[in-house]
C-alpha cells in the first residue's frame, strides 16, 4: 500500500495546478463515453467538479492511513447511493479519470503510473460499493416543508417533516437537496434533538457563492419537497467530568442547539457555557430559542458574542478573541462548531493556552 500511495501522490503532483482541466476534461469525455450519465449531474456543474477533484486527492494522499481512508470511503460510498451511482458507472469513471490525468501529465507519465492509477481506483472503487451495500436504510428521504422564516438579512431557519421515520442523534447532519438546485447536496446539522413527530429544524445562512444555501434562504416555502440524506456525524457533548465551553460561529450553533436541547434539564452537575458568535448583532438569530434553553436548563450560560460592531452591548471580539481574554481553561472541555477557518484558529488559540487537544471536540465540516 505504501508504495501505490506514493505513487500516486507523485503523479497527482504533475497535473496538481491544473485540477481545474482535469476535471474541465473528465467531465467532457465522461459524457461522450455514457451520455446516459449526464443526468446523475446538476445542471450546473461548476461546484460540482471542484468536489470532485478534493474528493480523489484526499482519497490518494490518504491511501496509507487506513483509518482515515475507511471513514473516507465509507461516507462517499453511501453517499453516491443517493446519487444513483452504480458498480458499473465506477469502470467508466475510472477509465476517464485515468485519460484525463494522462493528458495532463506531459511526458513523465508512464505505464507503472497507469496501472497505479487502475489498482488505486479499483482499491477506492471496492470499499465504497461495499460501505453502500452494507448501508441501512434508504439513501435519502422526502421531506415536506412545514415552516420557513428569514432572520436577520441572509439566514433561514426552517423545519421539515420526512415521509419516512429517520431515527438519528442530537448533533448529527445530513445532506439537504431542494427541488430549486436538483441533484446539488450540501450538509446541514440538524439543530433539534429528535422530536415526537421526527419534525427536523435546520438553519441556512445564504453563502453569497454558494448554490444551495441561497435557494434554501430565497426560494424554499412551507409545502415546498426536500431530500435528505441518511443522518450522519458523531458530534457528542464531552463525558461527565469538567465543565464545557462551546464555540459556535454563526449557523455552526445548529449542532450544539441539538446536543443541548437532548440533555435531560435535570441531573447535570457542570456548567454549559454557550459562546455563540456573529459578526453583527442582527447575526445572532437564534437568541430567543437560546434564552428558552437557558430558562429550562440551569446549568446553560448563553454569551452572545459580535465580532463587526464594537458598539455592541456586550461581548465584543471573535470566538478566539473572548477564549483569550477569559482564559485559563484548566478545567473545561471543549465543543467546536462553526467555519473551518474559526475551528482551526480556535485550535490555535487552546493549543497556544496549553489546553490539551484530547478535549477538544468538534465535527470536521466541509
Ligand atoms: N448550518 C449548519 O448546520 C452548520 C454550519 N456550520 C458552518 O458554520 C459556519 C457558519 O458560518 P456563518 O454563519 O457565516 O458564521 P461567520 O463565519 O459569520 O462566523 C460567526 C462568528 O464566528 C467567529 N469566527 C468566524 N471565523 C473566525 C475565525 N477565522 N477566527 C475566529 N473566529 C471566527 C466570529 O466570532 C464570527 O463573528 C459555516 O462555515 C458553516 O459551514 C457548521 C456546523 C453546522
Amino acid at each position: 500500500m505504501g508504495g501505490l500511495a506514493r505513487t500516486l501522490t507523485e503523479s497527482w503532483g504533475r497535473v496538481a495546478d491544473r485540477q481545474d482541466q482535469v476535471s474541465a476534461y473528465f467531465y467532457a469525455r465522461l459524457f461522450l463515453a455514457a451520455p446516459q450519465l449526464r443526468d446523475l449531474f446538476p445542471i450546473q456543474l461548476r461546484a460540482q467538479r471542484t468536489r470532485l477533484v478534493a474528493s480523489i486527492v484526499r482519497a490518494v494522499t490518504c491511501l496509507d492511513r487506513p483509518t482515515e481512508l475507511d471513514e473516507l470511503l465509507g461516507e462517499l460510498g453511501r453517499a453516491h447511493r443517493r446519487f444513483d451511482v452504480t458498480p458499473e458507472h465506477h469502470t467508466v469513471f475510472r477509465d476517464c479519470l485515468i485519460e484525463a490525468i494522462r493528458v495532463h501529465a506531459g511526458p513523465g507519465w508512464d505505464a507503472v503510473q497507469e496501472k497505479a492509477w487502475r489498482e488505486g481506483y479499483d482499491l477506492i472503487a471496492a470499499r465504497m460499493n461495499a460501505a453502500a451495500a452494507a448501508a441501512d436504510g434508504p439513501a435519502y428521504r422526502f421531506a415536506e416543508v412545514l415552516t420557513h422564516e428569514r432572520r436577520g438579512t441572509d439566514v433561514a431557519v426552517f423545519t421539515c417533516r420526512p415521509f419516512e421515520p429517520m431515527p438519528y442523534r442530537a448533533g448529527q447532519y445530513v445532506y439537504v437537496e431542494t427541488m430549486h438546485e436538483p441533484r446539488h447536496w450540501r450538509r446541514y446539522s440538524i439543530a433539534t434533538a429528535p422530536r415526537p413527530g421526527g419534525v427536523l429544524e435546520f438553519h441556512v445562512r445564504a453563502v453569497s457563492v454558494g448554490v444551495v444555501s441561497p435557494a434554501l434562504v430565497w426560494k424554499l416555502r412551507p409545502g415546498d419537497m426536500v431530500r435528505v440524506s441518511e443522518p450522519a456525524g458523531r458530534l457528542t457533548l464531552p463525558p461527565p467530568g469538567r465543565d464545557v465551553v462551546c464555540l459556535c460561529g454563526g449557523t455552526g450553533l445548529a449542532p450544539v442547539r441539538a446536543l443541548v436541547e437532548a440533555t435531560p434539564a435535570g441531573g447535570w452537575d457542570r456548567w454549559v457555557h454557550l459562546f455563540v458568535g456573529a459578526r453583527t448583532p442582527d447575526g445572532l438569530y437564534d437568541l430567543p430559542a437560546l434564552s428558552a434553553l437557558a430558562e429550562s436548563r440551569p446549568w446553560l450560560r448563553v454569551i452572545p458574542v459580535v465580532s463587526g460592531d464594537p458598539t455592541y452591548d456586550g461581548e465584543t471580539g471573535t470566538l478566539c478573541d473572548v477564549l483569550a481574554r477569559r482564559a485559563p481553561w484548566d478545567d473545561h472541555d471543549f465543543v467546536l462548531s462553526g467555519s473551518p477557518a474559526m475551528t482551526r484558529a480556535a485550535l490555535r488559540v487552546l493549543g497556544a493556552l496549553g489546553v490539551p487537544l484530547a478535549r477538544v471536540r468538534y465535527d470536521p465540516f466541509e
